[in-house]
């Protein structure tokens, strides 16, 4: 971490950042870091300079040696080491570095600064004593004579110690030249153009920076001018080749390898003569010019310009296209020599093909810079995409330019470049960055840390890197979030595992909507994850601000592994949430099958009840799979329902009537009383003397063909086989009287069959669409009794004020005062026959015990064959449907429906038809023979 105390000292930042940077570097030579890695990190020995305009700068001979540890002596033996060096640099090429102290000298920051903990490396080796070189001057600020020295191509006696160099290696790919002289910087400030405008200048290319020279890179057949020069617009095939007098090496496009340049490409280079794209010099031909500050020129091809939204950048200073224009400069006048050889080289690059506006980092900053215009924001924007792209070397660049390393982005959430790093995973820029004062807490727009970009970005190094600088765990966004949240939703395992390690405490902090980092986990269906947060200790029967607990959200995802995970944790699988829901209802209601199945293996409670009063059943969709499993499940654990294969009729009927349901979870129905036979609650008065019945006579069997009785109203109404002959033509069935205890016949006389009771198989069962109904068991003849409607015997009037006229059948015949059969409340098996427009059941009005006319018994007869596992049902009469269409149509389902909802008219259908119609009703039972409304 920076030291606070260096502020409040007033040494700048960059000062700082070269002693915390110079400790990085110390230990990472000395170390097995990875040489890229040590590359960049080497750059970190830079000093501060003073702002610079560019173009106005030129290689100044002067050199510098520091020792860390004797700063005092340096002004006093520096230009005698100077001389000295000076006079020995043409024979050595000793690249031993040591970090120029000068600009701290005297100053009480000028202690080292441990930095945060280097992602590659903790300590650095501050008490190793190296040499440094480096230096970049402006042109200003030289007398004219070494500037014409310096720009000669003659220039051949110029020493090579008059090169001050960056301490880099020669793999580097490109180094960063500053200025560490305090006097020379001072100078060159005087010399400059003055303090503000030229504060703005911030180079995009690398024309003006040098590597050392290096022993390794510049062999014997690297004595000659590397450079390429470009040809009329296209890539040169002439190597310059000229003697080479320094052996800096300079890269101007990271698309070439670093080279070792004659003096006069040594001067184009700092001129901004060479093309940042492709790296060839362009000094003949057509190419692009830029000129920002009027006599600066850049240089570079067409076809290696950073393009935007059609319009050319400068690839050097990313200025705009006004002062972008087509140069052509004869080959007469260019600089470039003749190969001296004559022979072609081979291409070190090939033309860079015009950038991609959106692949391009550089043209994302010229996109940004473009929008404002001000070349101070473009170097903080710069910063900010350099940092992002996790360019070190100018992010570095920039910082020891001084730029700020907590100016947020406007354009990006106000993001600080720490963020942008951390989001990105370049942990060695955050590092620069914190070294150079970054704020490791700052917020953006949405109140996000860099840690929390990091961990959301599933960046493990990054936020290993910030936690151990000592990032805090704690923050929480605009969201309430923390980065265990951010982490957890995403499923950054390795991430949440890393926070976990400094965050354990936070493992259960709710963000605004009450969850907690393993909600998120749930949500999102991280398997692993949630397991990982269990079983460090995750609360999962924490509410949320609905007093959801983590089952409810495994409910809602779906995931059975999860679910699974959290009812081991003991999740409360019966915890209800403010809607009254549980786990249960929400599974149901999402259609998540295997969690369904997994809460009710685990217990799930099926009839509790939501505040809708819903409970999971209700919840699904009807007759789908979930709706299956719980229905059954009710009915396995529903301990009021009765079983399945019940009598409803309780042994009074001679054959069991079972009831099942394979649709809903509707028990069988139990608000009523089975009865076999009609009764009264209050007294009917109905005519019972045997006296006044008439009988037959006969000996033996009425059915016998030997009745002698001749009273053949009352005989021989059913065949042989106890069936009803009807005769399809016979319109109007009879009223039936049966043989009675008057009668002389035998209790087995043939003309006994409705007060025999039920004979057919029935069942009750659940319909589709129309409640209960009774189906048969068995195929039935035509003519055969299937059972009788039976209820209670009430007069019209009481019928009247009964609330429920669902059950009622009317007696009406025309003989008194009329009287229902409410089978509301008392009733058999009759009570559940459904109306059907092609009925299979026809009513008969029977006497058997009493011939009280008012009282007729109601009996069903098949009036067609019937086929087991058929509905029976009868036509409850066009006037029932008359008052009934207006609350339900009629769903039998029948192609001859007459009361569906889409059918027009009742009244003209029944009229045209034999069986069902009202002529066929009434001629049953007269006007009343029909279903009450
Ligand atoms: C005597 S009950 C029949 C048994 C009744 N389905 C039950 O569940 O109790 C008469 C009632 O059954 C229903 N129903 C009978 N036949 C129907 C049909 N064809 N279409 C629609 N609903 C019918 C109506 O609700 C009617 O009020």
């Amino acid at each position: 971490m920076v030291n606070d105390s260096d502020s409040e000292s007033g040494v700048d930042p960059p000062v700082n950042l070269i002693l915390s940077l110079s400790l990085v570097r110390y230990k990472l030579v000395s170390s097995c870091v990875s040489e890229p890695v040590a590359d960049y990190l080497l750059l970190c020995d830079v000093v501060k300079r003073k702002k610079r305009k560019m173009g106005m700068y030129n290689l100044v001979p002067k050199k510098k040696t520091r020792v860390l540890k004797q700063p005092e002596k340096v002004d006093e033996e520096e230009e005698e080491e100077e001389e000295e060096e000076e006079e020995d640099e043409a024979s050595t090429t000793d690249t031993s570095l040591v970090p120029d102290t000068e600009s701290v000298e005297g100053d009480p920051a000028s202690t080292l600064t441990p930095g945060p903990p280097s992602p590659l490396g903790q300590e650095g080796d501050a008490e190793q004593p190296r040499s440094i070189e480096y230096t970049e001057l402006a042109l200003d600020s030289l007398d004219l004579k070494a500037q014409e020295e310096l720009l000669s191509p003659q220039l051949t006696g110029n020493k090579p110690s008059s090169y001050l160099r960056m301490p880099l290696p020669s793999i580097c790919p490109a180094a960063v030249s500053v200025s560490a002289d305090k006097s020379l910087l001072s100078r060159a400030v005087d010399a400059d153009l003055g303090g503000g405008d030229l504060a703005e200048e911030h180079p995009l290319c690398c024309c003006r920076i040098e590597t050392p020279s290096s022993k390794e890179a510049t062999t014997a057949g690297e004595q000659t001018c590397m450079a390429i020069e470009s040809s009329d617009g296209m890539v040169g095939d002439i190597r310059c080749q000229r003697r080479v007098l320094k052996q800096e090496m300079m890269r101007p496009s990271s698309k070439v390898h670093l080279m070792v340049l004659c003096e006069d490409h040594r001067g184009g280079m700092v001129k901004h003569q060479c093309c940042p794209g492709c790296g060839l010099f362009c000094r003949a031909g057509s190419f692009q010019e830029c000129r920002p500050y009027g006599s600066i020129s850049h240089r570079f091809h067409h076809g290696c310009a950073t393009v935007l939204k059609g319009r050319l950048f400068c690839p050097h200073c990313g200025e705009n296209p006004g002062t972008t224009h087509e140069v052509t400069v004869s080959t007469a006048t260019a600089s470039a020599p003749p190969n001296p050889h004559g022979t072609p080289v081979p291409r070190a690059v090939e033309p860079c093909p015009p950038l991609s506006p959106a692949a391009s980092p550089a043209a994302a900053a010229v996109a940004i810079a473009t929008t404002t215009r001000s070349p101070v924001k473009l170097a903080s924007r710069m910063l900010y995409i350099s940092a992002k792209e996790g360019d070190l070397q100018k992010v570095i660049h920039l910082l020891v330019d001084g730029k700020d390393p907590n100016l947020p982005l406007e354009e990006d959430h106000m993001r600080t470049p720490l963020h942008a790093a951390a989001a990105e995973g370049h942990q060695e820029v955050c590092h620069m960055l914190l070294q150079a004062r970054a704020n490791l807490e700052m917020f953006d727009d949405k109140l996000k840390t860099p840690l929390m970009c990091a961990a959301e970005n599933n960046r493990v190094e990054a936020v290993k890197y910030l936690l151990s600088a000592g990032s805090a765990v704690c923050n929480k966004d605009i969201q309430g979030s923390t980065c265990l949240h951010l982490a957890a939703k995403l499923g950054h395992d390795d991430v949440v595992q890393l926070l976990l390690t400094k965050a354990a405490k936070y493992i259960n902090c709710q963000d605004i909507g009450g969850w907690t980092p393993i909600t998120w986990a749930i949500e999102h269906k991280h398997h692993s994850l949630v397991h990982l947060l269990v079983t460090k200790g995750a609360d999962v029967n924490i509410r949320d601000k609905e007093e959801n607990v983590c089952l409810h959200w495994a409910a809602l995802s779906g995931c059975e592994d999860v679910a699974q995970n959290l009812l081991d944790a003991r999740s409360y699988l019966h915890a209800a949430n403010i809607h009254g829901d549980t786990p249960l209802h929400i599974a149901a209601r999402q259609n998540h099958l295997e969690c369904v199945m997994l809460f009710l293996a685990r217990g799930g409670d099926v009839t509790l009840r939501n505040r809708d009063g819903e409970t999971a059943l209700d919840c699904c969709a009807y007759g789908s799979k979930v709706w299956s499993a719980l229905a059954t499940n009710k009915k396995l654990t529903d301990p009021v329902s009765p079983p399945p294969s019940r009598d409803i009729s309780r042994g009074y009927e001679a054959l069991a009537i079972s009831c099942v349901n394979d649709v809903d979870a509707e028990p069988c129905p139990s608000d009523y009383k089975y009865v076999s036979d009609s009764c009264v609650t209050s007294p009917l008065h109905a005519d019972t003397d045997i006296t006044h019945l008439q009988h037959c006579s006969c000996p033996e069997d009425c059915g016998s063909g030997t009745c002698m009785c001749g009273q053949l109203s009352l005989c021989c109404w059913y065949d042989n086989e106890g069936r009803l002959p009807l005769d399809a033509s016979q319109r109007e069935p009879p009223v039936l009287f049966e043989c009675n205890q008057a009668c002389s016949c035998w209790r087995t006389c043939r003309n006994r069959v409705v007060q025999n009771g039920l004979r057919v198989r029935l069942q009750l069962y659940r319909t589709q669409k129309m409640g209960w109904g009774v189906q048969a068991l068995q195929d039935i003849p035509q003519g055969a009794f299937i059972c009788e409607y039976v209820g209670e015997i009430v007069t019209d009037a009481e019928a009247d004020k009964r609330e429920n006229d669902s059950f009622l059948f009317t007696l009406d015949n025309k003989v008194g005062e009329v009287h229902c059969i409410d089978a509301r409340r008392y009733g058999n098996v009759g009570r559940f026959v459904n109306h059907l427009c092609d009925p299979n059941l026809v009513a008969v009005r029977v006497f058997t015990s009493h011939q009280d006319l008012r009282f007729p018994r109601i009996a069903f007869f098949s009036c067609r064959p019937i086929r087991a596992g058929e509905q029976i049902g009868f036509d409850y009469g066009d006037h029932y449907w008359r008052i009934k269409r207006r609350f339900f149509s009629c769903q039998c389902g029948s192609l001859q429906c007459r009361h569906s909802s889409s059918s027009s008219s009742s009244s003209s259908a029944a009229t045209q038809r034999g069986r069902g119609s009202d002529a066929t009703t009434h001629r049953l039972f007269g006007d009343g023979n029909q279903m009450e409304n």
